[in-house]
């Protein structure tokens, strides 16, 4: 038997799409969208002071497709967090247009063996604690999907042995360093979660970017043999001072 993959967990983590109700927003008054709009800014200045205070973080981005109008990234030490948000969001002016989409919940995940250092165990030092509880960054793109590994006949993630995984991880490391600057990747894990393994969020300043790792790493044994992966959402950034002209009509 395989053994195991012990993982170094960090916050809980929510996407959270909604699909903006323009029509119902068109029929309100400007005094009533203009408090909903100020509502959610106070909203979104407390959760600032979370991130601050280096309990949580989070970002907002506009959904390009139709696949949503809205993606919201929570990070927060507890789901109990996670699901408050949700409910203040739902229970605000704003809330009432904000239309529940597609939602992912995950965990921030690093291996507790280190593939880019020959498998050997990591230790909890500051920089390993800072990946498990990242602040996310605010780069003008973020690209979202859920993945898996292979589990068949042929090709089963969870049935080779540790130090094929880890030279397949190295390998799939190395691809990833030469992004170095152009994209920030966090993994949350989602397995028992949500239903797929595990999410990826990516950010970028040059959407382009998305397009040339994830073809590259296409070409790499661990995603060409092992690699399964969901739909993509793709949006740009949105920040609390833009909010007002993002909501105007
Ligand atoms: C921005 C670049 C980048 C870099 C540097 C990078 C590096 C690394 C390292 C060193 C490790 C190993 C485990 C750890 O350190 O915790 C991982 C782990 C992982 N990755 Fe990655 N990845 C990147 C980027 C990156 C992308 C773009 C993808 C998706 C596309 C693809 O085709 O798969 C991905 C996936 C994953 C996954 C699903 C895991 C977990 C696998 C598991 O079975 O455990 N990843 N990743």
């Amino acid at each position: 038997m395989a053994e195991a993959v012990v993982t170094m967990d960090g916050w809980c983590t929510l996407h959270d799409t909604r699909t903006f109700d323009w029509s119902s927003w068109k029929m309100t008054s400007e005094q009533e969208r203009s408090e909903a709009v100020a509502e959610f800014e106070q909203l979104m200045t407390k959760w600032d002071m979370t991130e601050e205070d280096k309990n949580g973080s989070q970002t907002l981005y506009k959904v390009v497709g139709n696949k949503a109008d809205l993606l919201f990234i929570f990070l927060r030490p507890t789901m109990d967090e996670l699901e408050e948000i949700k409910r203040e969001i739902n229970k605000s002016k704003i809330g009432d247009y904000l239309i529940p989409g597609y939602s992912y919940v995950s965990i921030v995940e690093m291996t507790m063996h280190n593939p880019m250092d020959g498998g050997r165990d990591r230790v909890l030092d500051p920089k390993v604690e800072a990946r498990l509880k990242p602040i996310l960054p605010k780069w003008e793109h973020a690209c979202f999907y859920p993945m898996a590994r292979r589990r068949n006949e042929e090709a089963n993630w969870f049935a080779i042995d540790k130090a094929e995984r880890t030279r397949l991880l190295y390998d799939h490391g190395m691809t990833g360093r030469k992004y170095a600057g152009k994209v920030k990747e966090i993994i949350t894990g989602s397995i028992g979660l949500d239903e797929w393994e595990w999410g990826v969020t990516l950010f970028a300043h040059d959407p382009l970017e998305f397009k040339k790792i994830v073809y590259e790493m296409r070409f790499d044994e661990v995603t060409a043999k092992y690699g399964e992966f969901g739909d993509f959402i793709i949006g740009n950034h949105l920040a609390k001072e833009a909010v007002a002209s993002y909501f105007a009509l």
